[in-house]
């Protein structure tokens, strides 16, 4: 699917083989994606359709075996170890299901932990925007191990958007909260895209946490096998139940 308007991020032709000769695994076969800046964007699909293979490609985790990603004009596939690093630091935002806080640090230390490493100051007034935006202003001297879930996956967001990245990358970031934590934390990330104008490509398993996107991606033997504008959790477990197995 090519999008119209600027894209954010953008999958041409990616295919991604792993090992070779009779043991090769075809993860990913030639999947071209526009995501547009400013959307909300889910990919799903049943296990083993490549959506990993694809969160860690569109991340410039995984090198694709053909085909480009494009964050912005940066074709990713020319950029060398350490400059895909810097790139992953500065300009891509992740949020993990298991959040991924260093538990010594508190709160503040950790959302501004991304500028530290890349050795800048966070700009005062979009760190206050994002403490704000994700609810968590009240706690910035707090430890991760005083936190419940919901309020760490609000740290780990906001530790995402520090850096005022071009696209945040969410994998399954609601799969270890309860029903209610977690449409919090999809309110959140939808107000992220509506509210703040950044741009969020999560990979989930969950219908519902689908429904939150604008749009939803379908995975299937690692290909795109289908898009839904609008989505409800109805129409995305239809849809799902085509695919087969999930
Ligand atoms: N490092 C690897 N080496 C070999 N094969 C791999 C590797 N990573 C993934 N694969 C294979 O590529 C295919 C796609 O895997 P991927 O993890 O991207 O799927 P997925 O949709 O994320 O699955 P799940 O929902 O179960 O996490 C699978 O057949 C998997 O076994």
């Amino acid at each position: 699917m090519r999008s119209e308007g600027v894209c954010a991020l953008e999958l041409e032709a990616v295919g991604k083989v792993y090992g070779s000769g009779g043991g090769a695994v075809t993860a990913l076969d030639g999947v071209s994606v526009g995501v547009r800046k400013g959307t909300f964007t889910a990919v799903m699909g049943p296990s083993g359709s490549g959506k990993s293979t694809f969160l860690h490609c569109a991340a410039g985790l995984d090198r694709p075996s053909s085909g480009r990603v494009l964050l912005g004009t940066t074709d990713l596939g020319k950029l060398r170890e350490k400059a895909l690093t810097e790139l992953r630091r500065t300009r891509i935002g992740f949020v993990f299901q298991a959040y991924n806080l260093l538990p010594s640090l508190n709160v503040l230390q950790n959302i501004t932990l991304p500028m530290r490493m890349a050795d800048r100051k966070p700009d005062p007034r979009w760190l206050r925007e994002v403490v704000e935006g994700v609810g968590i202003a009240k706690k910035l001297e707090h430890r991760p191990s005083e936190l419940s879930g919901g309020q760490q996956q609000r740290v780990a967001i906001a530790r995402a958007l520090i850096t005022r990245p071009e696209v945040v990358l969410a994998d399954e970031p609601t799969g270890a909260l309860d029903t209610r934590t977690a449409r919090q934390v999809l309110d959140l990330l939808r107000g992220v895209v509506d509210g703040m104008g950044q741009t969020v490509l999560m990979v989930t398993h969950d219908p519902v946490a689908a429904s939150a996107a604008h749009s939803v991606l379908f995975l299937a033997d690692g290909k795109l096998a289908g898009h839904l504008p609008q989505p409800t959790p109805d129409r995305v477990a239809e849809r799902m139940t085509h695919l087969g197995e999930w």
